[in-house]
């Protein structure tokens, strides 16, 4: 079996092998996803996806070629011990209610769950499995990029490592994007402590390609967890592995 989890920015594949994690693999969007899963002719892949039609469509024809079964999550209004907070509950990017279900499965204490991938998504789930709510934020590369594309004389920039001051208009953007995640995420943790009712602050779990530069930058303490949507979507092969014998 393998899982697959496609974001907007590119797509990611994790072997399952007796239940455990396996080998991890990249599938960037400008190529051709076939070659990749060659391997796995015949195998079950359970797919998160948040992408668009186009690089769905391309895993779809790739999955028909090698014999492979697809098995889409779609996100519910509750399961695996965790209730989605949203009004329309489809409405919650499948992406976050996988790294929910994930979070719920690696620890049972209140959480606020940062994804920094194209986006920066923001959520908090209490000690109860209750998924309190969110926010969407634009990730460092866009943020970046969106200053490149409307203003006249920032031209580059440079991967964001620090929030030091800049002396310079790249690491200015860098830094600087970086700041606003670093902020964002603080005041994350500030507004859980209210959504939740409690002085303690909640454990941080950080996913995501930005998420160790965050975890670097940032001064309070945090779980990175790159495989957090994995996590959540191990449950799901987990379950299909059950009902199958
Ligand atoms: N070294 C890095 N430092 C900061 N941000 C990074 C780094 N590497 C990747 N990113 C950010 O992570 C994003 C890709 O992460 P990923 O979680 O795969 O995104 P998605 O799930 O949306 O496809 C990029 O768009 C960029 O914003
Ligand atoms: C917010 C997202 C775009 C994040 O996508 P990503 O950064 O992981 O590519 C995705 O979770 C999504 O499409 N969500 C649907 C809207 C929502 O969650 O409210
Ligand atoms: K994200």
């Amino acid at each position: 079996m393998l899982l697959a989890d496609l974001g907007n920015t590119r797509g990611k594949f994790c072997q399952l092998n007796d239940g455990a994690f396996g080998d991890q693999f990249h599938w960037n969007y400008d190529e051709p996803v076939a070659p990749l899963l060659e391997h796995c002719e015949g195998c079950t892949i359970v797919v998160a996806a948040v992408a668009n039609e186009t690089r769905k469509q391309a895993l779809i024809d790739a999955a028909l070629g090698l014999s492979i079964r697809l098995l889409w999550v779609e996100t519910p209004k509750w399961d695996f011990d965790v209730i989605n907070g949203y009004i329309e509950h489809r409405k919650l990017g499948v992406d976050r209610w996988l790294a929910l279900v994930g979070a719920r499965h690696l620890c049972r204490s209140p959480s606020v769950i940062i994804d920094a991938g194209t986006a920066i998504t923001v959520d908090v789930l209490d000690e109860f499995g209750q998924h309190k709510g969110g926010w969407i934020a634009p990730g460092m590369q866009l943020m970046a990029e969106a200053l490149l594309k409307n203003t006249a004389n920032l031209m580059q920039y440079e991967e964001g490592h620090s929030v030091r001051l800049a002396h310079g208009t790249e690491a200015g953007i860098s830094n600087g994007s970086l700041a606003a995640v670093v902020g964002l995420t603080l005041q994350a943790l500030e507004t859980a402590r209210y959504a939740l009712n409690t002085r303690i602050s909640p454990q941080l779990i950080l996913t995501g390609g930005a998420a160790e530069a965050i975890a670097h930058a940032i001064q309070v303490s945090a779980r990175v967890e790159p495989n957090l949507v994995f996590y959540g979507l191990l449950q799901y092969a987990a379950r299909t592995q059950k009902n199958a014998e």
